[in-house]
């Protein structure tokens, strides 16, 4: 028995395909080949590779992807029906699909009369001609065909009887699977499923997919409905790229099915998060925060009542628990603590802390008023662990500062323009002088600072800054505009991250460079 006829729902990753038709989501031969690998490892059913009739990446992908070891997953090259009054045996777009030689094709064809008329520009009949041939062409090659409805709900919506007989078509020819498309995205949950249920009652005997799109943010709401109304297949892209607004996200849509429908589909749903992380790190993309379930803000708690709450018992603000699917509990402190958001961070630092301790009450107040001054901890947990450091007697001042200067040097000769930085400091009685260039001035105080240190303390050699970030925050009750400077720091292992505040945006980055390397000292220690 195969293994995919065990599973209730199987998945339909088109990431390489119609996630590269999204904007900002390109992938090169390897990244494809390294994606395909990752979903096969991860559990998913189908992987569509491209459309072999659209680029020599694409046919190139099909070649070299025969010699991929895929576990589990079915290969499936995409492409669309004949053209109109071309035979099916001569459209070289439809050759490409078999010399792709993939046991699953999938092609598209038109359920929407408008299209058939004003897009193809040709009759209904021609259009289902070409959809039956094209299935019973496909199916006489001995491949597996998914038939993707495009415009199947919107066609529905205009005229029922074309949209159900242009699906006909493809059962007729011998689809597997009938797969209805929201191509434009702009149909809502309650309809999918209505249409869904009839479309089995229309055509019984014949499985049905979902491919959603994300217009209306209804991509992954669309697929579970249209699971609850029978469908077997969802198709979908990691992270929802995709055209427009992109796809329905499989990254949600999974642990949707697993933790909350009961349909295994996946045997190692832990592994998501880092699939998704994967897919944005070969894509180049920035990973979102916010994303359901394998965001880093997914299982972030702030507020001080939830962080209060989560402590006693976690699932009274978590609506799953974050390592089932990779990801984990973060709390974050920040004017909207209480006490119990300040215990937990102690706690992580392995300084105990009492509730309702004159410390804890002076960690909070401390907090609280330096945000309101522009302060923000919650990307700056250096900065924080410091403050709660000096607050609770944990702290050794690894030096004294006594002054720095900057100046930037235009020349008019065409000479490179120079930032020089002048740091003075005490390390003990030891005074120390030193004068740094760098490319920025930010850049020249972070080398006249380690020049300074690196004699007392050569480990700072392993320290580097690898973000620096500027915010201006507005002035109130007549004050001036205040300048926010976020910095992360690495050691090589650890990343971590200062705030600054100032007036001035130089002595704001100072404070928030100095942190950086302060931070570093006291873990040393
Ligand atoms: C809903 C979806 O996501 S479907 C997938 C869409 N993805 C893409 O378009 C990406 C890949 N596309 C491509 O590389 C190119 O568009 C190609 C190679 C496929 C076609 O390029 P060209 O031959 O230059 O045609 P062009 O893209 O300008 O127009 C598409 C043609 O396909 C026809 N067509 C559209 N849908 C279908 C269909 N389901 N069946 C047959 N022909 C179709 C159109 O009528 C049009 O032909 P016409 O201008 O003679 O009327
Ligand atoms: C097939 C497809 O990608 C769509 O209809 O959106």
């Amino acid at each position: 028995m195969s293994v995919l006829s065990d599973k209730p729902v199987r998945l339909y990753d088109t990431t390489l395909r119609d996630g590269t038709q999204g904007e900002g989501f390109q992938l090169s031969l390897l990244d494809k080949l390294r994606i395909a690998e990752r979903l096969d490892a991860f559990g998913i059913d189908y992987i569509e590779g491209g459309w072999p009739g659209s680029n020599p990446k694409d046919v190139e992908f099909f070649q070299e992807a025969k010699k991929l070891k895929l576990a589990h997953a079915k290969l499936a090259a995409f492409g669309s029906t004949r053209r109109a009054d071309t035979p099916v045996e001569e459209d070289p777009q439809v050759r490409l699909l078999l010399e792709a030689e993939t046991p699953v094709v999938t092609i598209f064809g038109k359920s929407w009369e408008l299209h058939v008329t004003e897009v193809l520009r040709t009759t209904v009949e021609e259009n289902r001609a070409m959809i039956r041939d094209t299935v019973a062409y496909l199916k006489k090659h001995g491949r597996e065909v998914v038939y993707d409805a495009e415009h199947f709900f919107d066609g529905y919506k205009d005229s029922p009887e074309h949209a159900l007989n242009a699906l006909k078509a493809a059962a007729e020819g011998g689809a597997d699977c009938l797969v209805l498309c929201d191509t434009n995205g702009g149909t809502l949950p309650g309809e999918v499923m209505e249409i869904a249920k009839a479309v089995q009652e229309a055509i019984p005997g014949v499985p049905i997919g979902i491919h959603t799109h994300n217009d209306c943010e209804l991509g992954v709401a669309n697929a579970v409905a249209a699971v609850k109304a029978g469908a077997v297949q969802v198709q979908g892209t990691i992270n929802g790229y995709g055209e427009r607004t992109g796809n329905c996200n499989l990254t949600s849509v999974i642990p949707i099915l697993q933790l909350k429908m009961d349909l295994k589909v996946v045997p190692e749903l832990e592994k998501l998060r880092d699939l998704s992380y994967f897919v944005d790190d070969v894509s180049n993309n920035p990973h979102f925060a916010r994303a359901a379930f394998v965001g880093r803000t997914a299982f972030a708690h702030k507020g001080g009542m939830h962080v209060n709450a989560v402590q006693k018992l976690a699932r009274s603000y978590e609506h799953i628990e974050p390592g089932s699917v990779g990801n984990e509990q973060n709390i974050l402190v920040s004017e909207l603590s209480g006490q119990s958001n300040i215990l937990m961070k102690a706690e992580q630092l392995g300084i105990p802390l009492d509730k309702g301790s004159a410390e804890a009450k002076t960690v909070l107040q401390k907090v609280k008023e330096l945000e309101n001054e522009g302060y923000a901890y919650e990307a700056a947990g250096g900065s924080l662990e410091l403050l709660i450091r000096r607050e609770l007697g944990r702290y050794e001042k690894p030096f004294e500062l006594k002054e720095f200067h900057t100046s930037f040097r235009q020349y008019r000769d065409g000479h490179e323009p120079v930032c020089e930085a002048t740091v003075k400091l005490y390390v003990g009685d030891t005074g120390k002088y030193t004068v740094a260039e760098g490319h920025g001035v930010v850049n020249a105080l972070d080398n006249a600072l380690r020049e300074a240190l690196l004699p007392f303390y050569p480990e700072i050699a392993t320290v580097s800054l690898v973000d620096y970030k500027v915010r201006i925050i507005d002035g109130h009750d007549a004050t001036a505009a205040k300048t926010r400077v976020l910095i992360v720091s690495t050691d090589g292992t650890e990343n971590w991250g200062t705030v600054g505040v100032s007036e001035n945006i130089i002595e704001a980055s100072w404070i928030a460079l100095v942190d950086g390397i302060d931070l570093f000292l006291q873990r040393r220690k």
